[in-house]
């Protein structure tokens, strides 16, 4: 009985896979979005508030580039995939005649080692995208590292990712992506989107989210300090402050301070620059 739905379930799933017009490829974390509705309201996350350019990541068949496109700025869609590619440069107009592909460049490239500087010629420009599951923190760590040009960012994540990087203290996913990400940006998470609107499906959820770069992002701290600080302190997340950072040399009297009683988890992001100028202030004065 198990065995004969297992195997209907497989064979409508590759019925619907090679109607796509690029053959979906596991080791690059393709899922094609096949919802219009959904892309389209992906498309509509961009508040594109005073900047003129716009990154997709792993634009695949297009499907959410069309929405982006209709917000008439500049965009270029970067992706990894030579047949992706292939599919936006010959044919991808020719199946769109309705949308204007005046500012549109395409790339075949990997995000992760792209120059973002060179993109615009050093212009703002937000980033979006469905991204690859598999590389999506390191998506986000990458534009975070990059702030000064990306002063938005919104997408599709697996949806625990999404809610980790929105997340608030006070819970248990709360950790280093949330904290990092919250220091420069302010998070919203936005909705959820089931595996039954892509081909082939993945097997979790999806959730979007837009992060728009706080006003004053230039933090009262060293970055390299504050990043130690936040990654050390939740690689032991149930110890106590004063206990997982205890690599970082304090004085007597700053092991006193009440803060260091505290769990990671149980700090906000203000606090946790509080923190690292404490340590930092120790560090000077020892
Ligand atoms: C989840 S699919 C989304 C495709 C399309 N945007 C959609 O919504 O149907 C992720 C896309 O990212 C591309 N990709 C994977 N790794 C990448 C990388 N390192 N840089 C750029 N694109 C990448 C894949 O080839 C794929 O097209």
């Amino acid at each position: 009985m198990k065995k004969k739905y297992s195997h209907k379930k497989q064979k409508s799933t590759k019925k619907q896979y090679a109607s796509d017009p690029v053959k979906a490829k596991k080791h690059l974390g393709q899922h094609f979005l096949k919802d219009e509705e959904v892309a389209e309201r992906i498309g509509n996350t961009l508040t594109l508030n005073g900047y003129e350019n716009v990154l997709e990541i792993g634009p695949g068949t297009g499907v959410l580039t069309k929405y982006i496109l209709q917000k008439g700025k500049n965009v270029i869609a970067a992706d990894l995939d030579t047949e992706s590619i292939e599919y936006l440069n010959q044919s991808f107009a020719l199946d769109h005649p309705s949308i204007s592909t005046e500012n549109f460049q395409v790339i075949e490239a990997d995000f992760l080692k792209m120059n973002l500087e060179k993109l615009f010629n050093g212009k703002a420009f937000a980033i979006t995208g469905n991204f690859p599951y598999n590389i999506s923190t390191q998506i986000v760590f990458k534009a975070i590292e990059n702030r000064d040009l990306v002063p938005e960012f919104t997408g599709m994540f697996q949806k625990e990712v999404a809610q980790r990087i929105c997340e608030k203290e006070g819970s248990k996913t709360y950790g280093i992506l949330s904290v990092l990400t919250q220091a420069y940006y302010d998070a919203e998470y936005l909705f959820t989107v089931p595996p039954t609107v892509f081909n082939p499906p993945p097997k979790v959820d999806s959730g979007v989210l837009r992060l728009i770069r706080k006003e004053d992002y230039s933090l009262p701290v060293e970055q390299k300090l504050f990043f130690r600080v936040v990654k050390t302190a939740f690689q032991q997340r149930r110890k106590t402050l004063r206990n997982s950072l205890k690599s970082f040399n304090l004085s007597l009297q700053l092991k006193e301070d009440s803060i260091f009683g505290q769990r990671p988890e149980q700090l906000s992001v203000q606090q946790f620059l509080e923190l690292t100028q404490k340590i930092q202030h120790d560090a000077v004065s020892d």
